[in-house]
């Protein structure tokens, strides 16, 4: 028997908790039964209380205090401890069937998903051995990065950096699109949807930085705006673009969390992913009338 799941990751930020209640809400509207993971040790308000929470193995607050450490090297203590004490995960998730989809909400350190090597080795015991879920990575990035060209292709990068690093289907997700509503005409939005290296050429920012803005750049490397300016910088910001092409790895769904269909949607491209209806047993119309009958009388 195969197990289903989705590891909701993606920036800080970047609407994972969020988009995590508004999943389980709509499978509860559409009756179908979710376990909620929180991995997250420096989440504090949810939603809908989670039925299993790193919490209550470790907690990044009491990590940071007793080990003297920051928020992200505390954040990779956590993580190696967990991996330390899988049976925590493990054990209750064994219980698991089916019908249910594993919700799993992540942190948001960044270099969880790009350069350290525990998130692989955790998606390996997921997914293999006796647990064998049925795994999809849903990667949110925040559609104001659009406004931003080079920080969307940024987040781009970092989005397929943790597609190659975990090896596992993936559903990229541009969250927040409320935030850009009337903002981005939709044929542009198609060339977000779908990452066109081009929109760094059409940038409408590039167009109207001064002339002299590298060599303004180079004199002040403290001020931030101005590095992030000139020929090295649209050459690097290309080059990035062009690998993101190359490897055609990337494209996005638009989420909207107030939008129970945009919720749906996004549902169906992981239960693709996982195959989940594959491997539901077809209800004999006798069950669903008798399910139909007895919700009459709740
Ligand atoms: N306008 C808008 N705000 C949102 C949306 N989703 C989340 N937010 C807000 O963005 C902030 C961060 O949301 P979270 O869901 O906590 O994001 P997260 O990715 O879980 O954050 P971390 O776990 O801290 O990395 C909160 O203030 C949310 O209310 C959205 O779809 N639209
Ligand atoms: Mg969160």
């Amino acid at each position: 028997m195969s197990k289903f799941g989705t590891l909701v990751m993606g920036p800080a930020g970047a609407g994972k908790s969020t988009f995590c209640a508004s999943l389980i809400q709509h499978l509860q509207t559409n009756k179908r039964p979710c376990f909620y993971v929180n991995l997250d040790p420096a989440a504090e308000d949810f939603a809908f209380e989670p039925d299993l929470d790193i919490k209550d193995l470790i907690s990044l607050e009491d990590v940071m205090e007793e080990m003297s450490l920051g928020p992200n090297g505390g954040l990779i203590y956590c993580f190696e401890f967990l991996m330390e004490n899988l049976d925590f995960l493990t054990d209750p998730l064994e219980e698991v069937t089916d019908e249910y989809l594993i919700v799993f909400d992540m942190p948001g350190q960044i270099e969880l998903y790009t350069h350290v090597p525990i998130l692989p080795g955790l998606v390996r015991t997921l997914m293999r051995g006796s647990l064998n879920i049925n795994m999809c990575a849903a990667y949110l990035l925040e559609a104001t990065f659009i406004i931003d060209r080079p920080k969307f292709f940024s987040g781009t990068l970092s989005a397929m950096s943790a597609m190659m690093m975990l090896e596992m289907p993936h559903v990229n997700i541009l969250s927040k699109m409320d935030l850009i509503k009337g903002q981005v005409a939709k044929r542009d939005l198609k060339r977000f949807v779908d990452p066109d290296p081009n929109l760094l050429e059409d940038d409408p920012a590039r167009k109207t930085q001064p002339e002299n803005e590298e060599r303004k750049g180079y004199q002040d490397p403290g001020l931030t705006k101005e590095v992030m300016s000139g020929s090295s910088f649209d050459r690097l910001n290309r080059a990035v673009a062009q690998l993101i092409d190359d490897f055609s790895m990337v494209s996005f769904l638009k989420l909207d969390v107030q939008d129970e269909d945009s919720i749906g949607l996004v549902l169906s491209y992981i239960d693709d992913a996982i195959q989940y209806h594959e491997a539901q047993e077809p209800k004999e119309p006798k069950d669903e009338y008798l399910e139909a009958s007895m919700e009459a009388y709740d």
